[in-house]
C-alpha cells in the first residue's frame, strides 16, 4: 500500500521532504478550500521543488462543480505546475454520466499534455450528505473515462471517518471493483493508524492521511509531523507484515 501525504502549502511540505523516505505520494491541496480544495499553481511548483524528485506530487484541482471545461482547464494547469497525480473531486456531479463527463475532458487535457500522468477519479464515502455519486459508481466513472484510479475521500470534515460512512465490506467492494476494471484503488476521510488493518486486508492499494500525521490528529490546527508519517509508516508495515503471513499460512 502506498501512503499518499496532503500538506497545506510549501512549510509543510518541507516536513514531509524530512520524512521522505517514509512516504510515497506528496498531495497539494487546500484543505480551507474543501476535503479536495485545490491550491494555487505556484504552490504546487515550488513543492515539486522542494520534495525529492523521486516522489511524485500530486494535485487536487478542487471539489469541482459538473462544468467539464472549467474542471479539464484547472486540471491541465495542476499538470503544467509539476504534478503528475491529478485529483479531481466529483462533488458537484450527482449522476455517474456527468461525471464521465467531467472526468473524459480532465484526462484529456491531461495526458495529451503529459502521457504519463496519472488521473485519480475522487467520489466521497458520505457522498449521501452531499448529493453526489454513489461511492461503488467510481470505479465505472474511472474506467469509463480512461482515469488509472479511483479514490474514495469524505466531504464533510467533521470528525467522521471513512468508516463510520462506508463499513469495510462496502469499501472492500469498492476496491474490489477498481481491481477488476485495471485501476489503483484509493481510499482515505480522516483514516486513523487503527484502519490499517482493515485497509491492508481489502487490499487498498494507496491510503492517502492528513489528520493523522498532523499534531493532535487535527488536520486543521496541527501541522504535519514528521516523527508522526514515520509512526504511520511502521504501523503500515506491521500490517503488511502480518497479512502476508496471514496469506502465506492460509495457502
Ligand atoms: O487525500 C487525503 C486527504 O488529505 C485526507 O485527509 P484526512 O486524513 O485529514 O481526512
Amino acid at each position: 500500500m502506498l501512503l499518499l501525504i496532503s500538506p497545506d502549502g510549501v512549510e509543510e511540505a518541507r516536513d514531509c521532504a524530512k520524512a521522505a523516505q517514509h512516504l510515497d505520494i506528496v498531495d497539494v491541496k487546500k484543505p480551507d478550500e474543501g476535503s479536495l480544495g485545490a491550491n494555487f499553481p505556484w504552490v504546487i511548483r515550488e513543492i515539486r521543488d522542494t520534495v525529492p524528485a523521486d516522489k511524485p506530487v500530486s494535485a487536487t484541482v478542487g471539489d469541482v462543480p459538473y462544468k467539464p471545461g472549467t474542471v479539464a482547464q484547472a486540471a491541465l494547469g495542476a499538470a503544467v505546475s509539476g504534478a503528475t497525480y491529478i485529483k479531481v473531486g466529483l462533488y458537484g456531479c450527482t449522476t455517474p454520466d456527468q461525471a464521465i463527463d467531467v472526468m473524459r475532458g480532465v484526462v484529456r487535457a491531461v495526458k495529451d499534455y503529459r502521457p504519463d500522468a496519472f488521473v485519480v477519479a475522487s467520489g466521497y464515502a458520505d457522498a449521501h450528505r452531499i448529493g453526489c455519486v454513489n461511492p461503488l459508481a467510481l470505479p465505472d466513472i474511472a474506467h469509463r473515462s480512461g482515469a488509472d484510479a479511483a479514490m474514495l475521500d469524505t466531504a464533510i470534515k467533521d470528525g467522521t471517518r471513512l468508516f463510520d460512512h462506508l463499513p469495510e465490506e462496502v469499501c472492500a467492494q469498492f476496491v474490489h471493483l477498481a481491481h477488476q476494471a485495471d485501476l489503483l484503488a484509493a481510499l482515505a476521510g480522516s483514516v486513523r493508524a487503527a484502519d490499517l488493518g482493515a485497509l491492508t486486508r481489502i487490499g487498498t492499494d494507496i491510503v492517502g492521511v492528513r489528520g493523522a500525521v498532523c499534531g493532535g490528529g487535527d488536520r486543521t490546527t496541527g501541522r504535519i509531523q514528521p516523527g508522526l508519517v514515520a509512526a504511520f509508516r511502521a504501523e503500515m508495515d506491521r500490517h503488511a507484515g502480518e497479512n502476508a503471513t496471514a496469506i502465506a499460512t492460509a495457502n
